[in-house]
Parts: C-alpha cells; sequence; structure tokens
C-alpha cells in the first residue's frame, strides 16, 4: 500500500472510533519498548482507532530515538490485564452495519495486513508476551512478532474457522496463516486453523509456537514495574539474553548487528529467489564492516587475546 493511501485508512480508522488505545513506550527497559494493547472491558479487542494507532506505532518503531547508550534494539508486544487480545472489537458491528459490510472488511484487511507485514519486518526483535486468551485476529497478531512468551495460563485460538456468522466476509484477514506457516509447517498450521482448536501453552511449546513459557500468569494491570507481571519479566529476559553480552554490568551487543541481523532474515522468504536474498545478506555485511561497533568489537577481542595465554592471532 502506498504511503498515501495507508495515510488516508489511519485517518478514517481514527473517524470510525471505537474504544480503547494502543500504548507505547519506548524507553520501558534499556534498550526494549513495549507496546500494549489496552480495552480492557472487551478483553483488548483492537477497535477501528486502535488499529489505525497501531499502525502508527509501527510507522513510527525504526526512528523512535532511545537513550543512545542504549539504542532500541527490542520491543514486547502485550495484552493489558492477564488478556492478550480478542481480534476485532465486536461491538463495533452492532454500533453501525457498516462495520458487517465487505467495504469496512476490505480497509481492516488492508489495514492491518500492512501493519503487521511491517511489524514482522522491522529491524528490532519481538516477542509477544502472552498471558489469558489470544483469539482469532489476536491469535494472528502474535505470529508477527518473532517470538512468544506464555504464561500457562495463555489459550490461543484460530477461531476463524469456526466463527459462522462472519467467516464470509471475515476470513483470517491480518495475514496469519501465510506467517503460521514460516513458524509450524504447512501441515501443522492447517490442522491448527481448520480445527479451530484452542491451544495451551503446553500444546504451544510442543508444536513450537511457544518459545518460552512462564509458570505464573499477571496479577493484575501492568505496570512498568516488571517485577509484578511475570510474563513480561519472563520476556525481558529472554530478549535480554540476545542483546545483552554481560547482563550484571550492562554490555550490549552491537545494536547495529542485532538489527541488520533483525533485518536479514526476515527479508527472506520463499517466493524471494536466494540470489536476492543473498544481496540483502551481502549489503548489510558491507555496511556494517569496519564501523565503529565493529572496531570496539576486534579491540575487545586483541585486548582478551593479549591479556590471555592463547596467542592465536
Ligand atoms: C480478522 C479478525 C477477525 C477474525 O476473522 O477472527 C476477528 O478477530 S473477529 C473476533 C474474533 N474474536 C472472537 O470471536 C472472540 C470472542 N470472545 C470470546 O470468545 C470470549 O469472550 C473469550 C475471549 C474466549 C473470553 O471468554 P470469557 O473469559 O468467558 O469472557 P467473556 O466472554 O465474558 O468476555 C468478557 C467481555 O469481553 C467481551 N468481548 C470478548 N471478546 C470480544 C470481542 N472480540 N469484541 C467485543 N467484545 C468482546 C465480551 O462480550 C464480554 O463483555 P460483557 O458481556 O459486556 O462483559
Amino acid at each position: 500500500m502506498n504511503q498515501n493511501n495507508l495515510k488516508l485508512l489511519q485517518k478514517k480508522f481514527k473517524l470510525y472510533g471505537g474504544l480503547g488505545s494502543v500504548d507505547f513506550n519506548p524507553n520501558f527497559q534499556k534498550s526494549i519498548a513495549l507496546v500494549s494493547l489496552n480495552n480492557v472491558e472487551s478483553k483488548n479487542a483492537l477497535s477501528p482507532k486502535m488499529m489505525a494507532e497501531l499502525s502508527e506505532i509501527v510507522d513510527s518503531l525504526e526512528n523512535t530515538s532511545h537513550d543512545k547508550n542504549y539504542p532500541l534494539t527490542a520491543l514486547i508486544l502485550t495484552g493489558n490485564k492477564k488478556t492478550f487480545c480478542s481480534g476485532f472489537d465486536l461491538r463495533m458491528t452492532s454500533s453501525d452495519n457498516k462495520f458487517k459490510g465487505k467495504e469496512f472488511a476490505n480497509e481492516m484487511t488492508h489495514l492491518m495486513n500492512d501493519t503487521l507485514r511491517k511489524f514482522s519486518k522491522l529491524s528490532l526483535i519481538s516477542i509477544a508476551a502472552i498471558d489469558g486468551w489470544a483469539i482469532g485476529g489476536g491469535a494472528e497478531l502474535i505470529t508477527a512478532c518473532d517470538f512468544r512468551c506464555l504464561s500457562k495460563n495463555a489459550k490461543i485460538k484460530f477461531v476463524h474457522s469456526e466463527m459462522g456468522v462472519t467467516t464470509d466476509y471475515l476470513t483470517i484477514g491480518w495475514g496469519g496463516s501465510g506467517r503460521l506457516i514460516s513458524i509450524l509447517n504447512q501441515k501443522e498450521a492447517l490442522k491448527i486453523l481448520v480445527s479451530g482448536k484452542t491451544l495451551t501453552a503446553n500444546d504451544c511449546l510442543q508444536n513450537g509456537l511457544a518459545d518460552v513459557v512462564s509458570e505464573e500468569s499477571s496479577y493484575g494491570s501492568l505496570t512498568d514495574t516488571v517485577s509484578i507481571n511475570p510474563v513480561i519479566k519472563k520476556s525481558l529476559d529472554f530478549l535480554n539474553d540476545f542483546i545483552f553480552v554481560d547482563k550484571e554490568n550492562s554490555i550490549m551487543r552491537s545494536s547495529s548487528s542485532i538489527k541488520s541481523f533483525k533485518k536479514i532474515i526476515s527479508s527472506f522468504s520463499e517466493e524471494k529467489p536466494f540470489i536476492k536474498f543473498n544481496e540483502i545478506e551481502r549489503d548489510a555485511f558491507v555496511s556494517l564492516w569496519g564501523e565503529n561497533d565493529q572496531l570496539m568489537a576486534l579491540e575487545r577481542k586483541i585486548k582478551i587475546k593479549n591479556a590471555g595465554e592463547n596467542k592465536k592471532y
């Protein structure tokens, strides 16, 4: 979608309105942002207004400024109060018939497809911190993240095949099936999508949809005090292992290297010829070589070598 059409859709969806908000905290933790879905009365369903907000946040994410010592390299996507997200806010359909129409379905799928495609291709490492339900469009959202951390009470359900009233125009509309195939495989994705089975944390750990499980679930509202939200805390631990060489002393890995790897990996897709993929990989390598982060890393290595007995290089 071109940028002008996207801006028009964002504007239109803001006017369509609805309850709730998508909140963005770029300085949640060193180098990590937090995006949270807040529409608690409807289990964090996304209203049109929230879709526009999410789309704008994703657009701004690549350029968000951050503490210069800890450039933004990762983000957590979560839902407020013991639920991740229950998909599209179905209350909209009783407030106005246009939300039951094909025109709206078409706009929604364009906006959400664009948002989640961009989200999954961000140069930031993303993790969905999932407590309670991720259902319908909510299940599709978690497929846009690189990783998923589930509480033991999490439930994932691609409800689409069950939605008798709406399946003729609201099929799997936010790009989740393609992404589910790339996370799992065609056979597993087919089973999950067609059966609409509710997947527990254990199911997801077994089939590979979950990367980590928190034995505790969250106790209450989401706050910046991560210690009271175990799913967020577990997600942070998971991310910090990627980001820091030495967590105790807050020594980061090269942020440009992390972001570059994320860009390279997310640019790979089966439709793209390998040659194109190799080109992207090559360009990234050349652009990093000789830059500050690499030179500093080399210097660190040389110091270690000179200090130690191992004189291989
Ligand atoms: C491409 C997107 C599109 C798609 O194709 O799938 C969609 O996303 S359509 C929406 C798909 N989502 C659903 O079908 C989920 C519907 N909700 C449920 O099945 C259940 O509510 C739940 C999520 C499994 C939770 O069940 P439970 O814990 O028993 O809570 P309640 O059912 O009592 O819910 C509390 C409260 O929240 C309201 N609610 C829940 N989901 C939605 C929603 N998607 N839109 C609007 N409101 C929602 C529910 O009605 C309750 O409200 P009150 O009765 O006023 O308390």
